[in-house]
C-alpha cells in the first residue's frame, strides 16, 4: 500500500495539529448553539472522529453517505445518496463535515438539500480543499489545508475504496490509476 504513494503531502502530526485548531475555532463559533454535525461518508469518517473530540460544546451527530467518484479520479457528476440522515434538520444549525472539496458538486448538492429541508443555518468544515478541481462555485466556511492539483489518498480518502486507512495524506502514483 505505502509503495503506491509517490509523496507524503501532509503528515499525521500536521493533520492532528490542524484538527485541534479547527476544533477550538468551532467550539467558539458554536458556543450556546447545540449544532447538528453531519459527517459525509465515507471519506470524512476519520476527520469527523478526530474533529468532534476537539469540540468542547454540546453537539449532536448524524451521518449521510454519498458517492460520485466510484473507481475514478474525476467526479461522475451524479451525486448518489446512499444513506440519508436519521435526524430532521428543520430549524437546526447544521455543520457539514467533509474530507475534501474538489469539483464542489457533492457539497453544492448537499447544501441545497439541507436548505430545502429548512435548516436554520448550514456551514461547512472541510479538511482539504483542491481549488483547481472546481466545476461549480463552492467555498467552505472553515478549511484545513489547500491542496495542489493531484489525486490524493489516505486519512479517509480512497482510490477505488482502498488507501482510506493510511494515517497521512499522500499523492497516489499516476501509474496506479492509469494502468
Ligand atoms: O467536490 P467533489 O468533486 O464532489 O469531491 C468531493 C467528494 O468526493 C469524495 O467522495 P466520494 O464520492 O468519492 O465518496 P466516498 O466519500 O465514499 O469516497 C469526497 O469524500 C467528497 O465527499
Ligand atoms: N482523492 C480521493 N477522493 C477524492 C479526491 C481525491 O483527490 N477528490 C475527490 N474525491
Ligand atoms: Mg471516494
Amino acid at each position: 500500500m505505502q509503495n503506491d504513494i509517490q509523496e507524503v503531502l501532509i503528515s499525521e502530526e500536521e493533520l492532528q495539529a490542524k484538527i485541534k485548531e479547527l476544533g477550538e475555532l468551532l467550539s467558539s463559533e458554536y458556543a450556546g448553539k447545540d449544532p447538528l454535525v453531519i459527517c459525509v461518508l465515507k471519506g470524512a469518517f476519520i476527520f469527523m472522529a478526530d474533529l468532534v473530540k476537539r469540540i468542547t460544546v454540546p453537539i449532536e451527530l448524524d451521518f449521510m453517505a454519498v458517492s460520485s467518484y466510484g473507481a475514478a479520479t474525476k467526479s461522475s457528476g451524479v451525486v448518489k445518496i446512499i444513506k440519508d440522515l436519521d435526524t430532521t434538520v428543520e430549524g437546526r444549525d447544521v455543520l457539514i463535515v467533509e474530507d475534501i472539496i474538489d469539483s464542489g458538486l457533492t457539497l453544492s448538492h448537499l447544501i441545497e438539500l439541507l436548505k430545502n429541508r429548512n435548516a436554520k443555518s448550514v456551514k461547512v468544515v472541510t479538511l482539504f480543499d483542491k481549488p483547481s478541481g472546481r466545476s461549480v462555485n463552492m467555498e467552505a466556511d472553515y478549511t484545513g489545508f489547500v491542496l495542489p492539483d493531484a489525486f490524493v489518498v489516505g486519512y479517509g480518502l480512497d482510490y477505488a475504496e482502498h488507501y482510506r486507512n493510511l494515517p497521512y495524506i499522500g499523492v497516489l502514483k499516476p501509474e496506479i490509476y492509469t494502468k
